[in-house]
């Protein structure tokens, strides 16, 4: 592996200062792909401290925006050049089939190419001042020290969400991956460094939440923290953030909706309804795991869903017949078991699936059967919470507002789907859907030009999109008066 298997601070490639190392594995068969840093507080001390010179005396922040922008758009032009070796890495990793990382790599691709186009756009404004002789500007400054934390199922689409509009705005970063999968962070640090990111401005650490991650969230060098992860490391990090009142970009968990009408294209339906799930084994913010359906259509719907998954081919992610890989690791496959056993206790009907597979090729790996549970109702625990796995819960409605008010029952917000050929009762049934992302006829697609994030605990601002850049900026008014006379008020 022609891999800088190390930490990235100030500038340098080196090991933890305590010297150990943690291994990373191959979720399909468990082998050890890979020995890295495993950092903790000091090595986080020491990359803030870093960010922190390089942001207060070094020359990023008054770069020209359009220099930044060349520089964001040179590492997209990098990760082109090396797309094939990092969607290897990241199937390695994950375990996702490599034409779902071929696919994140194109995305990652665009999202820093759409920051680096964007970077010279927003000079600020000039306010028609309501006092005379007078200058009055609006302008937009980078935030500072930024802590970006990613989560292990989508390892560099996360990363690049963080890394590009932070670069293009001019602040300084530190960056701490998944300590489970961490390969594909560190190739992009590579491409940044060859991309010209000076010494000090984009840092990684490597390790675990409760040493680097608690440590970006408590200290007050940092600026910002941007994480991307469950709710209940969401929690920890507002609480840890508010020691210097840090700004807080949170991307957390789903639970989504995905309402299937009876005037429904059909089939078109039930492959989405798939694909909105089964992507990646289900390890999806937001998949579409919470299927609600008109009941007219329920029992046929629900046996055109388990017929095609009874067919589906999981494997390795490097077969290209392989449909579904496994899951990241034995505690999550262990927690998702967990969740399916709960939803069997509360009541729901097991339709197919609900255990780990028999084949002899796959007991090597962390994998589990698609699942879909029928007979579901909004108080179940397999409902409500979000079990991060190849589980669909199908509940049924007989009205629009029905399926509104199913949809909005949880405490999450990210995103839902409604599937209707009848455009005004979409559109209805969008307006009123409390989440960040409502798709129409479509399950789980996103670009770097629209924002996505969560309403309710979801999450708390923005990503992609111009929103996800005014993340990393302050807003700054500066006034200047062109004829000043004393007020004599004192
Ligand atoms: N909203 C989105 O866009 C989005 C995208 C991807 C994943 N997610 C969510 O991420 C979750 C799955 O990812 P995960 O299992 O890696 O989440 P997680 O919360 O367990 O870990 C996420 C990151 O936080 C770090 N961390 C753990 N404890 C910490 C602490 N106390 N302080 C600071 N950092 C800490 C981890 O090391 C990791 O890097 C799911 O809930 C999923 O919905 C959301
Ligand atoms: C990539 N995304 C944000 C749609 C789903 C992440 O889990």
């Amino acid at each position: 592996m022609d891999l800088k298997l190390q930490q990235y601070i100030n500038g340098k490639w080196v090991d933890a200062k305590s010297d150990n190392t943690r291994t990373i594995i191959n979720p399909f068969n468990q082998e050890i792909i890979a020995t890295v840093p495993e950092g903790d507080e000091s090595d986080a001390k020491a990359a803030i401290a870093a960010a922190r010179e390089a942001f207060d005396n070094g020359e990023w922040a008054f770069t020209p925006a359009t220099e930044r922008g060349a520089v964001v758009r040179k590492i997209a032009e990098l990760i082109e050049r090396d797309k094939e070796e990092l969607a290897y890495l990241e199937s390695l990793d994950t375990g996702k089939t490599v034409e779902e990382s071929r696919g994140d790599m194109e995305d990652i691709a665009g999202v820093f190419r759409y920051y680096g186009e964007l970077a010279d756009k927003d000079g600020g404004e000039l306010i028609d001042s309501p006092v005379p002789n007078s200058i009055s500007k609006v302008v937009h400054e980078p935030v500072g020290v930024c802590g970006q934390i990613t989560p292990w199922n989508y390892p560099l689409l996360q990363a690049s969400w963080k890394l590009a509009p932070a670069l293009a705005t001019g602040n300084t970063l530190v960056m701490k991956p998944s300590e489970i999968t961490p390969l594909t962070t560190i190739k992009v640090f590579e491409l940044m460094e060859e991309a010209g990111v000076p010494a000090g401005v984009a840092n990684l650490v490597l390790g675990a939440g409760d040493t680097i991650g608690e440590e970006l969230s408590n200290n007050t060098d940092v600026d910002l923290i941007s994480f991307t992860g469950g709710i209940a490391t969401g929690k920890k990090i507002m609480q840890a953030a508010s020691v210097n009142v840090k700004k807080l970009a949170l991307e957390l968990g789903g639970k989504n909706p995905n309402v299937i009408f009876a005037d429904a294209d059909f089939d078109l339906a039930v492959d989405q309804a798939l694909n909105g799930v089964f992507f990646h084994a289900g390890q999806i913010c937001s998949a579409g795991t919470r299927l609600i359906v008109e009941e007219s259509i329920h029992d046929e719907f629900v046996n055109a869903l388990v017929e095609r998954v009874k067919k589906f081919k999981l494997g390795s992610g490097f077969d290209e017949d392989t449909q579904m890989g496994p899951l990241i690791s034995a505690d999550h496959l262990a927690k998702v078991e967990k969740y399916v056993e709960a939803g069997i206790e509360e009541g729901a009907t097991l339709a197919v699936g609900g255990k780990r597979p028999e084949d002899p090729e796959l007991q090597k790996g962390f994998f589990y059967l698609p699942t879909i549970f029928t007979d579901c109702t909004t108080d179940m625990k397999v409902v409500q919470e979000e079990g991060f796995g190849p589980v669909i819960t199908v509940e049924k409605f007989r009205s629009e507002e029905e399926a509104v008010k199913l949809s909005n029952d949880s405490i999450y917000g990210l995103a839902g789907g409604v599937f209707t050929n009848d455009i005004a009762k979409a559109e209805r049934c969008a307006a009123k859907m409390r989440m960040g992302t409502v798709w129409i006829n479509e399950f789980n697609l996103y670009f770097p030009h629209a924002p996505w994030g969560g309403f309710k605990q979801s999450g708390i601002g923005r990503e992609l999109g111009k929103l996800g850049m005014e993340e990393y900026t302050e807003t700054k008014h500066i006034f200047q008066n062109l004829k000043p006379e004393p007020i004599n008020w004192f």
